[in-house]
């Protein structure tokens, strides 16, 4: 698990340690993984470091002075090293540092900074750090714009500068990196969005802070966390054993929601799916899966759970409808002592009447930005700003287990850490991805997971699935060699991503 911290919980784990060392080993600890990682990024791109040009931007706090000792090592390695100093000060040991090194150091001036910038083979973002507040000031914006232009790769210290680093809200202008080097622990702001898409790769270096870090509230599952969640069926077991889902999805007008949903379950291991709809979407998942044991619902009826059998866990809502018979199919589920998954049309019925939540067995809810905005009663734009905020609110508010979807997914459950995932591509970006999502996360609850796990490694295997559907491969993308999916696509990668976690 990879475990993410406020900028508050890294301070005190850093005061902490600080007091048993000797005063600068943090920074210099800090400063030798920065200039490695640089080092490593300048290789790849220009073969050496000698005679590169780097350009470090520097704020009036630590963050500056992690960027400064940093270019001091390169420039020993003869790289020219130039830094502009934005703040109102600098730190002064570590620009003493670059000086006597060779590096050079001037006051920020916008044409100067245009031309360095510009001329770059790597630009380094010492601006602010975790002791950032609010949105970047001036000259910090204007350089922030600056390096949206830069030729060279931008390197981003500790954090984004403009990423907020405890939330990954952005007011205003951020510098967008190749690559972030962060120091000690994650930040929950380099993992979520949206931050997280400021920091390109994240490159974490260990400054020994880890015996001094609180339990994490933030956490992202690895590939290894995922394979030791996933059920795999043993010898004595059968379809029944294994999970039986039920699925009630689709309507006359919207039959392609239940195919993917019946897909991504049948994909994702369930020993069986019992899908029932309406004859015209029974029709088409049964022309697609003939795995799935179906049941038509006649137009209005009710009580027909007992009709469809016995299954471990419910799915609902994938393109069902918004009427008052989606409503009382809802309701019924939702009446169940079973796990259910509420999805789509589903969540619609829920934002719209939230007793029938109240329920003994554990309830998962998948929406995304725009169905949490309506479950919540807020703006959707207030949701996207500050995502972990408002899926913890829900999880609380609404007594379930909220998985938010997005380029990053989270899955909130009270007093438990959030997950995050971030497996995913914006390729996944397209119709009836969230339904396969459903079918996924519906399989594990039926396998016996808990919501919390089924959600998160629903997500994790979900993102994977599809970048490997959009990279043609299950060991994922090549640089460029990525192209546009369909949803069902992702559900036919899911055997694959899974024996190569
Ligand atoms: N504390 C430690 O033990 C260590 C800290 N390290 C570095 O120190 C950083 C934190 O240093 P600081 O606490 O000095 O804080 P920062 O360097 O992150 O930023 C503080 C400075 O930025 C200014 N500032 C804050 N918000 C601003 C905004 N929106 N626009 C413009 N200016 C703004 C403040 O006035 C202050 O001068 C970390 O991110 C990391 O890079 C590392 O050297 C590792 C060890
Ligand atoms: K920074």
């Amino acid at each position: 698990m990879r475990t993410a911290y406020t900028s508050d919980q890294i301070r005190a784990a850093e005061r902490a340690l600080m007091a048993r060392l000797p005063e600068g080993t943090l920074m210099s600890r800090a400063a030798s993984g920065l200039a490695s990682a640089c080092v490593r990024a300048l290789a790849r791109v220009r073969g050496l470091v000698y005679g590169s040009r780097v350009v470090l931007l520097i704020g009036s706090g630590d963050n500056g002075g992690d960027a400064l000792y940093a270019g001091a090592r390169l420039a020993a390695r003869g790289a020219r090293v130039d830094a502009i100093l934005a703040g109102s000060r600098a730190h002064q040991a570590g620009l003493a540092a670059l000086r006597a090194a060779g590096g050079r150091a001037a006051e920020f001036a916008p044409d100067a900074a245009r031309e360095l910038v510009s001329a770059a083979d790597l630009v380094m973002d010492g601006l602010v750090g975790i002791g950032s507040a609010g949105a970047l000031r001036e000259p910090y914006g204007t350089l922030a714009g600056l390096v949206a232009d830069a030729p060279g790769l931008v390197v981003a210290v500790d954090v984004p500068s403009g990423v907020d680093a405890s939330t990954g809200r952005v007011d205003g202008p951020a510098v967008r990196a190749h690559a972030t080097v962060t120091f000690g622990a994650y930040k929950i702001g380099l993992l979520v969005d949206p931050g997280a898409s400021f920091c390109g790769t994240v490159e974490l270096v260990d400054i020994g802070l880890g015996p001094y870090l609180p339990d994490a509230d933030v956490a992202a599952p690895t590939a290894g966390d995922v394979a030791g969640l996933l059920p795999s069926p043993a010898a004595e077991s059968d379809k029944y054993r294994r999970g039986v889902l039920g699925i009630v999805a689709g309507s006359d007008t919207f039959t392609g929601a239940a195919v993917l949903s019946v897909g991504g379950a049948i994909r994702a291991g369930a020993g069986m799916v019992r899908f029932a709809s309406v004859e015209e979407s029974v029709r088409y998942v049964r022309a697609r899966w003939p795995e799935a044991v179906t049941t038509v619902l006649a137009p209005g009826s009710t009580g027909v759970l007992d009709d469809i059998g016995r299954v471990q866990a419910w799915v609902v809502g994938p393109g069902l409808g918004t009427g008052s018979h989606a409503r009382d199919l809802v309701a019924e589920i939702l009446g169940t002592d079973l796990p259910v998954l509420v999805d789509a049309d589903g969540l619609t019925h829920v934002a719209r009447d939230r007793s029938l939540l109240r329920r003994t067995g554990p309830t998962l809810l998948t929406p995304h930005a725009g169905e949490l905005a309506r479950l919540l009663d807020v703006p959707r734009e207030d949701v996207e700003a500050r995502r972990i905020e408002h899926v913890r609110r829900a999880a609380h508010e609404l007594g379930a287990t909220v998985l938010l979807k997005g380029s990053t997914t989270l899955v909130a459950e009270e007093d438990r850490p959030v997950r995050v995932n971030s497996t995913g591509t914006p390729w996944l970006a397209t119709g009836g991805t969230g339904d396969v999502l459903s079918g996924i996360a519906g399989a594990l609850l039926a396998g016996g997971l808990s919501c919390y796990d089924a959600a998160s490694c629903a997500a994790y295997l979900h993102g994977l699935a599809g970048r490997a559907a959009a990279a043609g491969s299950a060991r994922g993308a090549r640089p460029g060699g990525e192209a546009a999916i369909a949803a069902l696509d992702v559900a036919e990668a899911l055997p694959d991503v899974v024996r190569a976690l």
